[in-house]
């Protein structure tokens, strides 16, 4: 790295741990081996490894179409929907293989929950949408989804805000909360994982501000995996950080090291703007 150059990022008047974390002394929720996907005949993952430590938050970033969202949605099978979708390679969520025949693909889905650029409530009240998902499982005691109702609302930070009108309709909320409210509905199943694919790219600042600061309270009860564009919201929210370029995961690592001394000369010409 030459010493003239400027990043464009600078990490060090963010407020975050200066301590560089370490992946071998994390412990593994998904671990990625090898793993190729193609879309017909174009090969959009090209043998990615990695893994994503248990709760803490990991950050993919990297040009548009170099496979973000491509291989998030390969940690939950939605790539599955795909009819010209190939996969070779291992996934693993806790040593079980997620590709393995006879996966229950709807219970990988409740471990491992999505949410979407777009929130995306369902046309019923704010409670409904937090007990939806609990209802698919066959729990119908009020008592059990009125306090799972509340804690997700919780959890997403969001109860104070809507607990005098649980039984209006979502979409009479503001898209921020929209998009607390995806969360909400999404942590109600108590997954292991949350997969967020630029949650906050729709939204004004100060509701970006909040979602960052809620993945930053999840962390303490889920793994978290972030596709995001913004690179100081990656900066920012994530403890680890990978990037992506053309299918390749180019690097990999502790979110300060890769924004103050990255190891690859595509990953600092990325994070200084050269391009992208
Ligand atoms: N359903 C699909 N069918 C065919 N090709 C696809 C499909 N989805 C994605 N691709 C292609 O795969 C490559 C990776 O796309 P992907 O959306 O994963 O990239 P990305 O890094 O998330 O991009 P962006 O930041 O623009 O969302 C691109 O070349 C894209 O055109």
């Amino acid at each position: 790295m030459s010493d003239t150059k400027t990043h464009s990022i600078d990490i060090s008047t963010m407020q975050r741990s200066h301590n560089t974390l370490r992946i071998e002394d994390e412990k593994v929720c998904l671990s990625v081996k090898d793993l190729h996907l193609y879309y017909g005949e174009k090969e959009a993952l090209k043998g990615i490894d990695m893994i994503i430590p248990e709760k803490k938050v990991t950050a993919f970033i990297g040009p548009s179409g170099c496979g973000k969202s491509t291989l998030l949605r390969c940690f939950n099978r939605m790539n599955d929907l795909v009819d010209s979708c190939r996969i070779t390679g291992d996934i693993n969520l806790h040593n079980q293989n997620i590709y393995a025949k006879g996966t229950d693909v709807a219970e990988l889905r409740r471990r491992i929950g999505m949410v979407f650029q777009k929130p995306n409530p369902f046309p019923k009240s704010i409670y409904e949408n937090v007990a939806y998902g609990l209802r698919i499982q066959g729990i119908n005691k009020k008592r059990v989804i009125d306090e799972t109702v509340e804690w997700a609302l919780r959890s997403a930070a969001l109860w104070d805000e809507v607990k005098d009108r649980l039984h209006e309709s979502a979409l009479g909320m503001s898209g921020g909360q929209q998009q607390r409210l995806v969360i909400a509905r999404t942590v109600a199943v108590k997954p292991e994982v949350l997969l967020l694919d630029e949650p906050a790219s729709a939204l004004d600042p100060i509701s970006t501000l909040k979602i960052e600061e809620l993945i930053h309270e999840l962390k303490n009860e889920f793994t978290i995996a972030i596709v995001t564009h913004n690179m100081q919201q990656a900066a920012r929210v994530s403890d680890y950080t990978a990037f992506m370029y053309m299918g390749d995961m180019v690097e990999f690592g502790d979110t300060n090291t890769l924004f103050t001394n990255p190891t690859k000369q595509q990953t600092e010409d990325y994070i200084t703007g050269r391009y992208g």
